[in-house]
């Protein structure tokens, strides 16, 4: 009998990029002739410096801003599908949400569940226990019935995951997760969508967090006004990569967690632009990574 051979079953898309090219009103293309592809069950960085169109390219995959040119797949169907099926579930950046808005911790969660509800949202049985699962999962069943505003930074972030599970979101959008987030949330967050991946859901991250992406992102799309590149973060999250994105020339190059006192700590970061000025820095107390004129990435 002759030896079968190995069979490879190819990961499936989970969502891709055909020339997406995104116009606003105003006339501005935010986004020219990007393209990429990323397999189900996978945590992707989306890296480039503010402006650089992370936020457009989130918009056109929620269908908010219309793509004029190029296509959309997310998990094998259109957006208009995905959307309708309602797998894909957005985590805002904490300054996108009116925290005075008085509203309780499992309303918002429960706002995961419209999409599977009647037209008067009455929640079901099925509803509230998707609720309360969700809030269990991110370790906030306790915050339950506390209002929105009066939760700390990370709690609140662990909400919007929560939202986002509670929807069964398919393909996640995180816009800078770990803005705001002490270090044992972000743990937490990350020991979450590691799940969330071999569960064989997408994650898609937007963050200027660089030190964290090699950590927990197994893809990278790196970009400025397009895709640059993207693939696996170890082919693609590169010094000639980094510096095309970033514009400046990249001295040292450290992952999170290096000893900046340490000279001979190869794992160090510092990335300075052409005329020497730091593009990013490295602030070991809160081992952050900062992009120009942002302040704190956090
Ligand atoms: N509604 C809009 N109308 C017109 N131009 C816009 C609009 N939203 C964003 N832009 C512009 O599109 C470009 C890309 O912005 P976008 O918000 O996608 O960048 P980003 O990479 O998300 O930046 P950041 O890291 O600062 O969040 C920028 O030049 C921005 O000024």
């Amino acid at each position: 009998m002759p030896e079968a051979a190995a069979i490879e079953t190819p990961v499936p898309i989970g969502l891709r990029a055909r020339g997406v090219t995104v116009t606003y009103r105003n006339g501005l293309t935010a986004l020219n002739d990007a393209s990429f592809e990323i397999p189900q069950g996978s945590i992707t960085a989306l890296v480039g410096v503010n402006g650089a169109g992370k936020s457009t390219l989130f918009k056109a995959i929620m269908g908010f801003v219309p793509v004029a040119k190029g296509e959309i797949e997310v998990m094998g169907g259109t957006v208009a599908a995905a959307l309708k099926a309602n797998k894909i579930a957005y985590v805002p950046q904490n300054e996108e949400v009116d925290w005075s808005f008085p509203v309780l911790v499992e309303d918002v969660v429960m706002m995961g569940r419209y999409g599977h509800m009647g037209l008067l949202r009455i929640p079901s049985a099925k509803d509230r226990q998707a609720v309360q699962e969700a809030l269990a999962r991110v370790g906030m069943a306790e915050f339950r019935t506390r209002q929105i505003g009066e939760l700390s930074g990370g709690q609140r972030k662990r909400v919007f995951l929560a939202r986002a599970l509670a929807q069964n979101g398919q393909v996640i959008l995180l816009d800078e997760p770990f803005t705001g987030v002490d270090v044992q949330t972000e743990e937490a967050i990350i020991a979450l969508l590691r799940d969330l991946r071999d569960e064989g859901r997408v994650m898609l991250v937007s963050t200027h967090n660089l030190g964290s992406v090699p950590e927990f992102c197994d893809r990278t799309i790196l970009m400025k006004g397009t895709v640059l590149g993207y693939g696996p973060t170890e082919t693609t999250f590169t010094q000639a990569n980094l510096e095309r994105a970033f514009g400046g020339v990249l001295r040292h190059f450290v992952l999170e967690g290096a000893d900046l006192h340490d000279d001979d700590d190869a794992r160090k970061v510092m990335i300075f632009t052409d005329d020497e000025r730091p593009l990013v820095t490295y602030d070991e107390k809160t081992r952050t990574l900062t992009s120009p004129d942002e302040g704190d990435t956090r």
